[in-house]
């Protein structure tokens, strides 16, 4: 009997239309763990406002972005990370892709590997900073995914690792293999993460602290100083204050002070996405640009790259399947 790993990342539009989008960003944006106001509230403003707009808006930089795949970038590499941990775990695990909202769904992976009679089951959200919008929702996912089974598998779950040196080493060595790439050396480096709204923070959530911590163990291992690590929060939504320094209005200002060459990195996302390929890639560097500076490079996410690869394997290994592997070996 296969142990079950089941690796879950965000999620995509089935394609980069504005039909496909409105039904992925429907279900996002009515889990709790991401937007937390009261349905009374938030239910009218979604389907009245957001529902009608974003979806066209979305859509079109899902299309800049999706290239010749049938699927979105983030599940085509999530795919490819899964395939590379299948075949270094064996026979003895059976690995399924999974994404918290659309396709493939947390539901059909879980029922995947249960009719393959896996009856233990990991699960591996792949953002390596908890946050209840993320790591907490896939739990939640999972749950629900089980809610009308009679017989539920054993279950485990990684919560982060973002503190795994060998995380830190990838992402330095990412870093240093794309600036040596360029003909350039940038004057500030960002480590950009995803936003958060400020009040889930002061709630109690980790997530700002994790994403700190990452940037200072990076700076530990690359030796860059403060001033040259910099920490940003990307992709805000909607008017409440979310986690600052601001991404976009960093480098916005950065060419006024005379830093004019800037590499943004990402270690908050697994794989690259929308959020990294458009809204950093494309948008920040245009920004950026036109605010004056004169170099720009976003470096890729750790996406399929062999040391990522053999962290997600290790990772499974070493904090999910361990005791279970024994039995089954
Ligand atoms: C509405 C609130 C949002 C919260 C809170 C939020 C947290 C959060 N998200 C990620 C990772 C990703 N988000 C992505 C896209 C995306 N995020 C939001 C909103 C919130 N995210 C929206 C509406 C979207 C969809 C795109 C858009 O319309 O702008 C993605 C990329 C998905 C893709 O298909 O490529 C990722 C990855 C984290 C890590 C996080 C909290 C820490
Ligand atoms: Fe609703
Ligand atoms: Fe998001």
């Amino acid at each position: 009997m296969p142990l079950g790993l089941l690796m879950v990342n965000l999620g995509s539009p089935d394609a980069p239309t504005a039909e496909a989008t409105r039904r992925y960003l429907a279900q996002f944006l009515h889990d709790y763990r991401v937007v937390d106001t009261s349905r009374w509230i938030w239910c009218p403003i979604l389907h009245g406002v957001i529902l009608r707009i974003r979806p066209k808006r979305s859509a079109k930089a899902y299309a800049s972005i999706w290239g010749e795949g049938e699927e979105a970038p983030l599940v085509r590499i999530t795919r490819a990370q899964v395939a590379g941990v299948q075949a270094q775990l064996g026979d003895a695990v059976m690995v399924e892709t999974a994404m918290r909202y659309g396709n493939p769904s947390i539901g059909a992976g879980l029922e995947k590997l249960m009719a393959a009679g896996c009856e233990k089951i990991a699960v591996l959200p792949l953002y390596p900073q908890y946050a209840g919008a993320t790591t907490a929702s896939v739990y939640d996912g999972v749950a629900k995914a089980l809610e009308d089974k009679w017989d539920v598998p054993e279950l485990r779950f990684l919560r982060d690792y973002y503190r795994e040196p060998a995380f830190i080493a990838a992402l330095a060595d990412s870093l240093s293999d794309h600036l040596a790439t360029l003909d350039w050396t940038p004057d500030r480096i960002l480590t950009s993460y995803h936003g958060l709204p400020q009040t889930y923070v002061d709630a109690g959530d980790p997530y700002q602290s994790e994403c700190l911590e990452t940037t200072v163990l990076l700076r530990a291992h690359t030796g860059y100083s403060e001033e040259t690590l910099q920490s940003t929060f990307q992709s805000r939504f909607g008017p409440k204050a979310w986690l600052q320094p601001y991404t976009d209005k960093v480098l916005e200002a950065l060419p006024e002070q005379g830093i004019k060459k800037v590499a943004v990195m990402m270690p908050g996302f697994s794989s690259d996405c929308l959020e990294t390929l458009e809204e950093i890639a494309m948008e920040a560097e245009e920004s950026f640009l036109h605010a004056g500076g004169t170099h720009f490079a976003a470096v890729p996410c750790l996406n399929d790259r062999a040391d990522h690869i053999d962290l997600l394997s290790d990772l499974a290994r070493r904090r999910l399947l361990a005791g279970w592997l024994d039995e089954v070996e």
